[in-house]
């Protein structure tokens, strides 16, 4: 999490926060009252973080992640806290605005004001323990007051009336946990897991296991030892999908938190070498992080632009596979991320200039991949479920991908959910279904024609090859028979963009 450093103009305010806080620890507060002054700190802490994030269009973290930092204490009430200010964070915004209580002194600390205020309008009731307490408790009946006229003029008469008429996602979904096969085999997994937990084995996927919606395993010492890691079955899919096999030499393009590195690892089983290439310095402590915990040796990290690195470069002359899991909207996991919290999303908010950026970075990326000469395989992957940073990009790219030799195929050929049809052979893509699936992610999977055999070779090859990706190639460039899928498809596309679309807006 970021600390904020204290600026000269807020010192007082820190020193006076610092003074009250060592008041509350002396002070003969019951166990309880105690926690929950320290909650509301640690909840606007985070919450501060949250919206500035927000507002600037660039998050740090999701508040999932902020509120799982080893550094919140409690957890579980800083999380609800959290949520259910955000929920409410509207109404609240309403209330004091009427009500007009805040000068600049609680207009500096208004992400404290607004966890407190929530305390005392739909939460438990706050007792008189700090001094924004104590201010905002002095305006208690006005709040009140104020809060029954903002529900009148929505023409309801309480709160659990006006979020009825709100529909928010159903993201229960079952939780999964990969397991790191680096440490620890399935079976020795699932029988530590069954001791407390209903767990069964995944379907698809050898190496993830389930368990029922809701599990919290954060605290749990086979995360905290990397012998599983919590990662969804849509992101547990991407590093399969590419089945680099022992032995060869790997280049993750766009790797930290390294989630998607370290499962590679696993899959070559601890043979060849991985290059983890990620370009922000900032969150290579994180990938490193990642790499430790899951006991892969054979990862070499790269502070490095990926579109910089040179495929002529002797280093890479032998490099089989390039897994790009580059930066994308997160539209597929902003349920799960809790995105719908956000005053943006909840104001519906789409930023097309951010996606066209994104967009142009990725197909940049992609065709940059292509580049290197030794390729055999190449997995392109989002969790976004962005027609813009798919099945665009991917169309885009087509002929170039099929004058270096490449042809889509089809990773996980039992999966029903594929991409959208917007081109011939959008079906060799896949895609996860954020509502049935927890998370919306996008993969596409190019292979080296002349590594045909090499791929249907693979022992536990889970592909298969998509022949008449040349020709399909070729109609892309013969704009007429395209011209005339794709309107074949607008309908359909239609619908489906408004299904997307009518998602979005219930978020
Ligand atoms: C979606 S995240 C990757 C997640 C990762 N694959 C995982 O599963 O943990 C994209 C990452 O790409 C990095 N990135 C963005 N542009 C890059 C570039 N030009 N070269 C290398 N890394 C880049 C971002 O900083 C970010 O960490």
């Amino acid at each position: 999490m970021r600390i904020r450093k204290p600026t000269q103009k807020n010192k007082k305010n820190v020193a006076a926060a610092g003074k009250e806080e060592n008041e509350v620890k002396t002070a003969k507060l019951k166990g309880a009252e105690r926690s929950a002054y320290f909650a509301r700190r640690e909840a606007a802490k985070i919450l501060r973080t949250v919206l500035e994030g927000d507002a600037n269009r660039r998050a740090l973290a999701s508040i999932k992640t902020l509120v799982y930092h080893p550094s919140v204490r409690n957890k579980k009430a800083t999380f609800a806290l959290i949520c259910q200010t955000l929920k409410h964070l509207p109404i609240i915004n309403d209330v004091l605005q009427a009500a007009s209580i805040l000068n600049t002194k609680w207009k500096k600390q208004q992400e404290l004001v607004y966890i407190i205020v929530y305390d005392i309008l739909f939460g438990q009731g706050v007792p008189l323990v700090g001094d924004a307490e104590k201010y905002l408790m002095r305006h208690k009946d006005p709040l009140h007051l104020h809060l029954k006229k903002v529900l009148s003029r929505k023409n309801v008469t309480t709160v659990k009336e006006l979020f009825a008429l709100q529909e928010v996602p159903d993201v229960s979904v079952p939780r999964n946990v990969r397991v790191n096969t680096l440490k620890m085999d399935v079976d020795s997994a699932l029988v530590e897991l069954q001791k407390k937990y209903s767990v069964q084995k995944d379907d698809l996927l050898p190496d993830l296991l389930v368990l029922p919606p809701g599990t919290d395993l954060h605290d749990h010492p086979l995360v905290k030892n990397g012998s599983i890691f919590l990662q969804g079955k849509a992101s547990s899919m991407v590093a399969p999908a590419l089945s680099p096999e022992p032995g060869w030499e790997v280049l993750d393009a766009c790797a930290a938190p390294g989630n998607k590195t370290v499962h590679l690892a696993a899959l070559m089983k601890r043979k060849g070498r991985i290059i983890a290439c990620e370009l922000k310095k900032e969150r290579i402590k994180r990938l490193n992080d990642t790499i430790k915990l899951s006991g892969a040796s054979n990862i070499q990290v790269l502070n490095e632009d990926f579109l910089n690195i040179n495929p002529k470069d002797p280093s890479y002359s032998k490099l089989k596979a390039i897994l790009l899991d580059p930066s994308c909207s997160g539209s597929g996991t902003a349920a799960s991320r809790l995105d719908h919290l956000l005053p943006s999303k909840a104001a519906g908010d789409i930023d097309t200039e951010r996606l066209n950026k994104l967009a142009a970075f990725q197909r940049k990326a992609l065709q940059h991949a292509f580049l290197f000469p030794a390729l055999e395989r190449i997995v392109y992957s989002t969790c976004s479920i962005n027609q813009i940073e798919n099945e665009d990009v991917v169309k885009s790219l087509l002929p170039i991908a099929e004058s270096y030799g490449f042809q889509l195929a089809k990773p996980f050929p039992e999966w029903q959910c594929r991409g959208l049809p917007v081109f011939e052979g959008s079906e060799n893509l896949v895609r996860t279904d954020p509502a049935k699936h927890g998370e919306g992610f996008f993969i596409a999977l190019f292979v080296k024609k002349d590594a045909n055999l090499s791929a249907r070779s693979h022992k536990n090859d889970n592909r298969t090859l998509h022949n008449s990706t040349r020709a399909r190639a070729r109609n892309v460039r013969r704009k007429i028979p395209m011209f005339i899928h794709t309107n074949m498809f607008k309908m359909w596309l239609h619908g489906q963009l408004n299904q997307h679309q009518n998602w979005r807006d219930r978020r």
